[in-house]
């Protein structure tokens, strides 16, 4: 079944009448004749520069903006038409909005939220147990949300979200400012719900770690039009996504080339600085250290991950050519 499907999706914004001329106005296509479905159970990473069409394609989604044309349904429904219907059957996460009560404790936002959605008690005490059990939030629960690290806040509006079983959920950068060991903390919990539960998922980022962990699909945007689709491997043909594994030496090495699995990139201060690029889709860094560490002594080491920035530049380059 398609849980989204999109049929020349456009939106224009227009502005204000010029001041000189009344009858004119600026006129900006944000999202540009898209065609979009995504199946039940999939994994989506919606991905583009800053300005791409990428909130305002969710806010058409869900009911948020007017389609200027062309045509969409989300779970089946009419995003507008059927927006009461709709938010029973998804969850929505905007990292810079929140949908939680700003001065009452976690705790009651749930319990607001349930009685919304209108989960019976025995409902309510089962669910919120089984997410903050899993988000480990019994340390907060009594917290007002004011409160909260980014961290704790992110991992309550996803427990929101969530709270009526949505069969999707979308994300609008949900791991944007967090720390790495909370960003670790709520892919991983999205990857069990996903498992468990089969929540189809959708998410923007500009975190390429978003999307090697979390999506089996990516779509890239480039002025409200698609110019990829296609799986991870797939971006990583087109662009060559790559990390690099830097090592610090102990002693002056020759280039460490040849090594299984990485490409020797450059050598500094007569090697005892060596920079190495890896496909993280066919070994990991722990393998490459290891092969390194049979050569020579290392000290330090660090892992730098492609920039999504760049990866969409690629992207936008390779489809432009
Ligand atoms: N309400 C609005 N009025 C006029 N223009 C708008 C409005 N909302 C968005 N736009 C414009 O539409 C384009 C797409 O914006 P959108 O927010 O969808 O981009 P985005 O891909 O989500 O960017 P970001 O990664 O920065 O969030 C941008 O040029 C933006 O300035």
């Amino acid at each position: 079944m398609n849980v989204i499907k999109a049929e020349g999706l456009t939106r224009v914004f227009t502005g204000r009448p010029d001041r000189k001329n009344r009858l004119r106005r600026s006129r900006h296509v944000a999202v540009d004749h898209l065609d979009l479905s995504v199946e039940a159970g999939e994994s989506v990473g919606y991905i583009g520069a800053n300005g791409a069409g990428k909130s305002t394609t969710i806010k058409m989604l869900v009911g948020i903006l007017v389609p200027t044309s062309g045509a969409v349904t989300t779970v089946g429904l009419h995003p507008l038409k059927q927006r009461r219907a709709l938010a029973r059957r998804i969850g929505v996460v905007f990292g810079q909005r929140s949908q939680l009560w700003w001065d009452l404790p976690v705790r009651e936002s749930f319990s607001i939220l349930s009685a919304i959605h209108g989960l019976s008690a025995a409902d309510e005490r089962t669910r919120t147990a089984e997410l903050v059990d899993m988000l480990e939030m019994g340390e907060f629960l009594a917290t007002p949300v004011r409160q909260l690290s980014l961290g704790q806040r992110m991992r309550a509006e996803v427990t929101a979200a969530l709270l009526h079983r949505p069969e999707l959920l979308i994300l609008d950068e949900p791991t944007i400012g967090l720390d790495v060991l909370s960003k670790q903390r709520l892919r991983e919990f999205l990857v069990t719900q996903r498992r468990e539960h089969g929540t189809t998922l959708l998410l923007t980022t500009h975190d390429m770690g978003d999307v090697e962990r979390l999506c089996d699909r990516i779509l890239v945007v480039d002025h409200g039009r698609l110019a990829f689709d296609g799986t991870l491997d797939g971006l990583a043909r087109t662009v060559g996504a790559r990390r690099e594994l830097v090592v610090d030496l102990a002693t002056a090495t020759g280039d460490l080339v040849d090594l299984d699995g990485a490409e020797h990139v450059r050598s500094e201060s007569d090697g005892l600085r060596q920079r190495l690029a890896f496909d993280p889709q066919r070994t990991t860094a722990a393998r490459v250290l290891a092969a390194v560490s049979e050569r020579a002594e290392v000290l330090d080491l660090s892992i730098t991950e492609p920039d999504i920035e760049d990866v969409v530049r690629e992207i936008y380059r390779a489809t432009r050519r």
